[in-house]
C-alpha cells in the first residue's frame, strides 16, 4: 500500500495534512503519535472508511480512482472499493463482533456472504483460525461468554478468514486490561513474525518497537518523523518526538 500527499479535514478542522505512507508486502508499520495526531483518521483513510479530500492510495498497486479532483471527490468505482476493503482486514479497538452469532458464525460470516465461498471450505478455515489465535474451544460460545482478550482474538481470526493482502489494526490493545493485551500482543507479533503486512495504530511503544519494520510519528497531522523502530525509539532526531517518547514511557 502506498500513499502520498493524502489530506483529511472534518468542517474546518484539517486532520491529515499532506501524509505520504508506504506499507510494502510482508512489512509492518506501525503508527505512532499522541491523541488526535490523526492516526485513527490515516488508517480509516487507507480502507476508504473515511474519504480523504486530495491525495493518491494505491492498493496492491491499483490506484483509487475518484470522481473528480477536488474535495467533494468520491471513489468513482464501487466494485473497486468493495475489492479494496476485502483485501484490507481491520480489527478494531471494540473488537465489534456480532453479539448474536456464536465465534465461528462471527468468523465465517463474511468469506460465506460477501466472497459467497463455499460454507464448508470456510468452516474449516475458521476453526483452524481459531485454534491459531489460542481459542479453538470457543467456537461455539457466544461474544459475550468470552473475555476481552478472546473477543479480540477471535476479531483477528474473523480478519483472516477473509485472506486479506493487509490487516490494519486500530489500537487493538487499548480496551483491553494489561493481563489480557499480552495474549493480543502474542497473536500479532506471531503475524509479524510470518511476514503479513500490517499498519498498526498503537500507544503500546512497546509493541511497536517489537513487531514493526517502520514506524510513522503524527504530529498534528503530519509526519514529524519515521524511521526503522531502532532509529525512533533509541535516536529519536526531533525534539517533538523526544517529547512524546519521555512522556508516552513515563506513563
Ligand atoms: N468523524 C469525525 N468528525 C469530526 N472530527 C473527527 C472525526 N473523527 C476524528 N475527528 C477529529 O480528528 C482528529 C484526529 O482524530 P483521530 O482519531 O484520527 O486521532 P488519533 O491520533 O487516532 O487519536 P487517538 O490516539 O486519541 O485515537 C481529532 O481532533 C478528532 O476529534
Amino acid at each position: 500500500m502506498r500513499i502520498r500527499g493524502l489530506h483529511k479535514s472534518y468542517g474546518a478542522l484539517q486532520v491529515l495534512r499532506g501524509v505520504d505512507l508506504s506499507a510494502p508486502r510482508g512489512h509492518v508499520v506501525a503508527l505512532i503519535g499522541s491523541s488526535g495526531s490523526g492516526k485513527s483518521t490515516l488508517l480509516r483513510c487507507c480502507n476508504l472508511l473515511e474519504i480523504s479530500q486530495q491525495g493518491e492510495i494505491t492498493i496492491e498497486g491499483e490506484p483509487v480512482r475518484w470522481t473528480s479532483a477536488g474535495p467533494g471527490r468520491q471513489p468513482a468505482d464501487r466494485a473497486q472499493v468493495r475489492r479494496l476493503r476485502t483485501n484490507l482486514a481491520m480489527v478494531f479497538q471494540q473488537f465489534n463482533l456480532w453479539s448474536h452469532m456464536t465465534i465461528l458464525q462471527n468468523v465465517m460470516e463474511a468469506p460465506v456472504t460477501v466472497l459467497r465461498q463455499n460454507p464448508a471450505a470456510v468452516e474449516a478455515r475458521a476453526r483452524a483460525l481459531l485454534a491459531k489465535v489460542g481459542i479453538g474451544d470457543k467456537a461455539d460460545a457466544w461474544p459475550a461468554q468470552l473475555s476481552g482478550g478472546q473477543q479480540q482474538r477471535a476479531a483477528i481470526a474473523r480478519a483472516l478468514c477473509m485472506e486479506p493482502r493487509a490487516l490494519l489494526f486500530d489500537e487493538p490493545t487499548s480496551a483491553l486490561d494489561p493481563e489480557l493485551q499480552q495474549e493480543v500482543v502474542k497473536v500479532i507479533k506471531d503475524l509479524a513474525a510470518e511476514h503479513r503486512t500490517m499498519i498498526l495504530v498503537t500507544h503500546d511503544m512497546r509493541l511497536a518497537a517489537d513487531v514493526s519494520d517502520h514506524v510513522l510519528f503524527l504530529h498534528q497531522g503530519r509526519v514529524e518523523e519515521e524511521g526503522p523502530p531502532d532509529q525512533i525509539f533509541r535516536a529519536p532526531r526531533t525534539d517533538r518526538l523526544r517529547q512524546f517518547l519521555s512522556a508516552t514511557m513515563a506513563v
